[in-house]
């Protein structure tokens, strides 16, 4: 992971003809974290979508050094598959080995639902075997909108020690968030901070 690394400059968005927010400057390297918190609407999932590059940058710049994942409101798991099988697929096409979806089950707790088929999964559960993938894709750096989100505290505090580990290896966090989340010392991105001047408070 030596040259993971995240870099946005000047970075402003602009959906259905609607400046979100502009002159985001944002520069991770290998162990750093970023939490983007607001409140709903202001442009946070848009802003992880920017990171991952599913979304243009209406101005300004990013760079990616190392492979990215995301995890969002969507599960990506194949419902009717068994949640060790649903892992497998995604650790294949990610080229992670049976191994890497072992540890990332441990991680979440889910090693006692391997066999049971993701559709049958609970809300917390799903959100947890989304997390699962994003810990056995291998990729430095990971982007995770709302990971919180149905999670219990337990299951919080398996996410907090999951970040905590990935930084501690090396990797990038960036996580979006309208709750607080246990991530390791991150920079706070306030999303009301980046607001255009004449919706600023
Ligand atoms: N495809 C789209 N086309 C036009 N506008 C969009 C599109 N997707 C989102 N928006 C708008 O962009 C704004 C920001 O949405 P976004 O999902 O980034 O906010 P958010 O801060 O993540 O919200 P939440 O906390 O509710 O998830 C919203 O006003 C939303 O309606």
């Amino acid at each position: 992971m030596s040259r993971t690394g995240l870099r946005l400059s000047g970075v402003a968005c602009v959906r259905g003809g609607r400046l979100l927010f502009r002159g985001i400057d944002l520069a991770m390297e290998a162990g750093g974290s970023a939490l983007v918190k607001g409140p709903n609407g202001i442009g946070k999932s848009s802003l992880i979508r920017i990171c991952a590059g599913l979304l243009r940058a209406s101005v300004g710049t990013v760079e990616r050094h190392g492979k990215v994942t995301l995890t969002d409101e969507r599960l990506a798991l194949d419902m009717e598959q068994p949640l060790r099988a649903a892992l497998d697929f995604w650790a294949r096409l990610d080229g992670a080995g049976p191994q890497a979806v072992d540890a990332a089950m441990a991680a979440m707790a889910l090693a006692s639902l391997a066999q049971v088929p993701v559709r049958m999964l609970s809300t917390g559960q799903r959100k947890r075997a989304a997390l699962a993938r994003v810990i056995a894709s291998g990729a430095p750096i990971w982007l995770l909108d709302e990971p919180g989100n149905g999670l219990d505290d337990v299951a919080l505090s398996l996410l907090g020690d999951a970040v905590a580990g990935h930084l501690a290896k090396g990797g990038i966090v960036v996580a979006a968030s309208h709750q607080p989340l246990p991530l390791v010392t991150p920079v706070v991105m306030a999303m009301q901070d980046y607001l255009p001047t004449e919706e600023a408070a």
